[in-house]
């Protein structure tokens, strides 16, 4: 049988999800073709046996499901074969903190690739849909993912719940942060990073609405041994480590040296996790002063960034694009509002669409001398609803990172009522704001 573009039957793919295999074991081939199939997705050089060894480990320290669309035999001869996928997908599960301290497992969508001659069949839509039914099926309230172009995932109920940006800094003479800071920063191996890293991170994840928990390949990275280009050691890195009072470590910045040939010589940042805003301010002094480097540049700053407000000349900081970063899907209302400190007493009504149907449905929400009840009312039930907001939206606002405000503003938060007016729907969105606040700026510094 012959598959025509543009249709997709259903015994022209085979969906099979797997552990990742180490490269010793004897089926190890299977995962080799998973893992080149996402280099292949993502325009990836084709890489060498060492660096898909150190992948499927890596993968198989995050308990990572691969899963995978094969061409079935009665599509005939494909590229690469029978046993390389079509389309790839993974997930893993991490926490995701809440805010107020709070961590929920997530369910993290990563690595979805769909080859350029098979895609727009539904390919995405099938393994989307069937993932995302299995995790709520597992009790999972929460899916992620970090998004490769912001136009895909909204149809599936993926809302943008923290967003990221690139800066510039200029060093030297202008670079003076105008309060002092504390503690002490010391040059670091970048080896000490494999037992400090995940430490320094912990910390920083319990302080940070918004932060989900990191894959191994953070901690290999931060040590230099997990180069992007060849999986091998990364030459070029450089640590800082930021100490406490007391000598503890509390944050660290991983760095490098563009070269001479690059004007004004530059520093990039490459990872940058403070558990404490001495911390952060500490790293920043130290970055500021490195000799004969004139800028750093970092990709993934937040986008409420203290560095702007602690320097004499604010103008130090060019504040370069903005961009969405965490992407988030509630599955389950009741569980992942239910999971979550409600910081306002209120009582709301949201009527809540989704595109998917897995929370399509009227929920009251009562907070009370702090305590809170999230209920899901009866399909024939007739109280008015306060909003009404697409679970994309509830999702975006979950963690804190927007206000339901703006997005009332932007028009994806309407009245939940026939004729209920503006006021009242920015009356309600302001005491949806106020339950959902959290206790610092949202913020997540994970990609996956
Ligand atoms: C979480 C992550 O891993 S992000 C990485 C995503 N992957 C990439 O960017 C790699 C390159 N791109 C691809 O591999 C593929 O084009 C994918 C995975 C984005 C899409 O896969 P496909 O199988 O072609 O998608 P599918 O046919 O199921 O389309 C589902 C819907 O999404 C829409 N869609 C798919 N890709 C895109 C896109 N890039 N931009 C906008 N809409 C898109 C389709 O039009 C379709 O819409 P509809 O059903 O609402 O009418």
């Amino acid at each position: 049988m012959t598959v025509q573009p543009g249709s997709s039957p259903a015994d022209a793919y085979e969906i099979r999800r797997f552990r990742a295999a180490p490269a010793t074991a004897p089926d190890f081939g299977v995962t080799e073709q998973w893992i080149r199939a996402v280099n292949y997705g993502f325009y990836e050089k084709a890489i060498g046996e060492e660096y898909l060894a150190k992948i499927a480990q890596a993968y198989l320290d995050d308990d990572r499901e691969l899963t995978g669309a094969y061409e079935t035999l009665a599509s005939g001869s494909p590229a690469f074969g029978h046993e390389r996928p079509v389309a790839t997908f993974g997930t893993l599960r991490k926490t995701l903190n809440v805010g107020h301290g709070q961590l929920v497992q997530a369910h993290l969508v990563t690595a979805v690739t769909v080859r350029t001659d098979h895609r727009r069949r539904g390919l995405l839509r099938r393994l989307m849909g069937e993932d995302l039914a299995r995790a709520k099926a597992d009790g999972v309230a929460i899916a992620a993912l970090t998004a490769s172009e912001a136009s895909i995932y909204r149809r599936f109920g993926f809302g943008v719940a923290t967003r990221e940006r690139r800066i510039t800094v200029t060093t030297g003479p202008q670079f003076r942060l105008a309060v002092p800071t504390s503690g002490r920063v010391i040059a670091a191996e970048p080896s000490a990073m494999l037992d400090l890293a995940p430490k320094i991170f912990a910390r920083a994840h319990r302080a940070t609405p918004g932060s989900v928990d990191r894959q191994e390949r953070y901690r290999l990275r931060a040590a230099g041994q997990w180069d992007h280009e060849t999986g091998g050691t990364d030459a070029a890195l450089r640590v800082a480590v930021h100490l406490d009072d007391d000598g503890t470590a509390d944050g660290y910045a991983a760095y490098s040296f563009r070269g001479w040939d690059h004007e004004p010589a530059t520093v990039s940042i490459r990872d940058l996790v403070a558990a404490t805003p001495e911390a952060y301010l500490g790293l920043w002094d130290y970055l500021g002063s490195l000799d004969l480097i004139r800028s750093v540049e970092w990709d993934e700053a937040p986008v409420e960034d203290p560095l702007a407000w602690a320097l004499v000349d604010p103008r130090a900081i060019r504040l370069g694009v903005d961009t969405d970063m965490l992407w988030l899907r509630i599955l389950d209302v009741e569980a992942a509002l239910g999971a979550r400190h409600l910081a306002h007493d209120g009582e709301l009504v949201l009527r809540v669409e989704d595109p998917l149907g897995f929370t399509t449905g009227t929920y009251r929400l009562a907070v009370s001398a702090g305590r809170s009840h999230i209920e899901r009312l009866a399909d024939d039930d007739t109280t008015p609803g306060d909003l009404a907001l697409d679970i994309a939206e509830l999702s975006s606002v979950y963690v804190g990172g927007v206000s339901p405000v703006t997005l009332a503003e932007a028009g994806r938060i309407r009245a939940g009522r026939s004729g209920g007016s503006a006021r009242l729907v920015t009356d309600a969105s302001l005491t949806l704001a106020r339950m959902f606040a959290v206790e610092r700026p949202a913020h997540c510094s994970t990609h996956f």
